[in-house]
């Protein structure tokens, strides 16, 4: 079991990280509420919401709702029908909100809790890899049809409880998109866990570098959210490879491509940037033989207009003054935040697509 304390304005929560948690929560919470509303998803409750009400003592009244397993759910519709359930069980200020599911789950019940009553305490149990780094560091959101996240706030949880037991009933593709931001986190922090990620066969990992993967993965997005939890400046690195992905995925349609493999093709054209803007080398090459090797999608670059995506990359929440910026490598663990000109990034994105049907041709 690992235990990491993070700190955010309004108070500091531990992460829990261990086998098995989820039937021992009582063992786990530091409070006792009266009403629990637990939310998940269609494919995750299915497996583990019976195990997780059942770990509460008969005197707690707990309730769930489900949401449609997918990324349009993070939608104003359900954040809607989640706001009723609130108040169809009668949840008050001492009751609490579990958010048992990946990054969708997350996000929409975090938000669903910042603003219920103005706020009540919420419960990340994360169940997917990706989700290592959507727990922690307090972003909670849903997207409009414009983009991704685009409705949302900061509201750091009471707690994360990760069973990494869940993880078991991972497919093959969630472990791919959780390595996006696995890889993500390893490319802003350390040339040496870089250069052990790039030989990995996704497919074959084994429990236990799972957990060590995404257990480092925290940590790294731990020391940067407890700089910079607002994003004024630092935290916008953790936005690697993410104006791109964004704007795949809300041109694409949400659930199109999962958010993990979207961020994965944004971090190469981020790195072939950085390579061009700062004239310094990066493993560009490893990590896309890495992407090839793991099938990530790179084709689906393929199917949507760049003149579109450019459009999208607008409304990047990084975006100043109509100015699009993207965060750039100097080199392995020295990201910066540059502004690129349209016209720069017309040419940066029409190379790229080039490059990309190239090598898709070839494998
Ligand atoms: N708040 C943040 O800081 C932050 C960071 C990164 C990503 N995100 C958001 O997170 C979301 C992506 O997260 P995700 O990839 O976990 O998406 P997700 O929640 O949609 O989960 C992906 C799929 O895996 C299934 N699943 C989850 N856990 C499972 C398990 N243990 N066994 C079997 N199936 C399981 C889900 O039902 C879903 O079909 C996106 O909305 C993204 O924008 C937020
Ligand atoms: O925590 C952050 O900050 C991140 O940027 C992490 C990203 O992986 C995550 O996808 C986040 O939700 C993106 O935030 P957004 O502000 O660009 O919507
Ligand atoms: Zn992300």
């Amino acid at each position: 079991m690992s235990t990491l304390m993070i700190s955010s304005s309004t108070h500091s929560y531990q992460v829990v990280i261990k086998k098995g948690l989820r039937t021992q929560l009582k063992d786990h919470l530091d409070k006792k509420y009266a009403k629990v509303l637990v939310i998940t998803d269609s494919k995750v409750g299915p497996l583990y919401l019976d195990e997780v009400i059942n770990a509460f003592p008969e005197d707690v009244e707990v309730s769930h709702s489900i949401v449609s397993a997918g990324e349009a759910s993070k939608s104003m519709e359900q954040y809607s029908n989640l706001l009723n359930a609130c108040i169809t069980n009668q949840l008050d200020r001492n009751s609490l909100i579990i958010g048992l599911g990946g990054g969708m789950v997350g996000d929409l019940s975090g938000f669903v809790a910042s603003t219920y009553l103005r706020g009540v305490d919420f419960l990340q149990m994360p169940t997917s890899i990706l989700a290592h780094d959507s727990s922690v560091g307090g972003k909670v959101a849903i997207n409009h049809k414009q983009g991704k996240n685009l409705i949302g706030c900061f509201y750091s949880p009471i707690q994360v409880i990760y069973d990494t037991e869940t993880l078991q009933t991972l497919p093959v593709e969630e472990i791919r998109s959780g390595y996006g931001e696995v890889v993500k986190h390893a490319l802003l922090s350390d040339m040496s866990w870089c250069e052990q990620l790039l030989v990995e066969d996704l497919s074959a990992l084994s429990y236990q570098q799972l957990e060590d993967h995404l257990t480092l993965g925290i940590q790294v997005k731990a020391e940067v959210v407890e700089q910079d939890e607002k994003e004024h400046g630092v935290r916008r690195h953790l936005n690697l490879g993410h104006t791109l992905a964004h704007a795949m995925e809300a041109e694409l349609g949400y659930g199109e491509i999962t958010h993990g493999e979207a961020v994965a093709i944004g971090i190469w054209f981020a790195m072939k940037i950085s390579e061009d803007s700062f004239k310094v080398s990066l493993p560009t090459k490893s990590y896309v033989q890495w992407l090839i090797k793991n099938e990530y999608p790179i084709d689906t670059l393929l199917k949507v207009n760049p003149e579109k995506l450019v459009n999208r990359m607008r409304w990047d929440k990084k975006t100043i003054d109509n100015n699009i910026h993207f965060v750039l490598l100097e080199a392995v663990g020295s990201p910066t935040v540059e502004k690129i000109s349209e016209t720069k990034l017309h040419q940066y994105l029409n190379d790229f697509v080039e490059e990309v049907s190239q090598i898709d041709k070839r494998n």
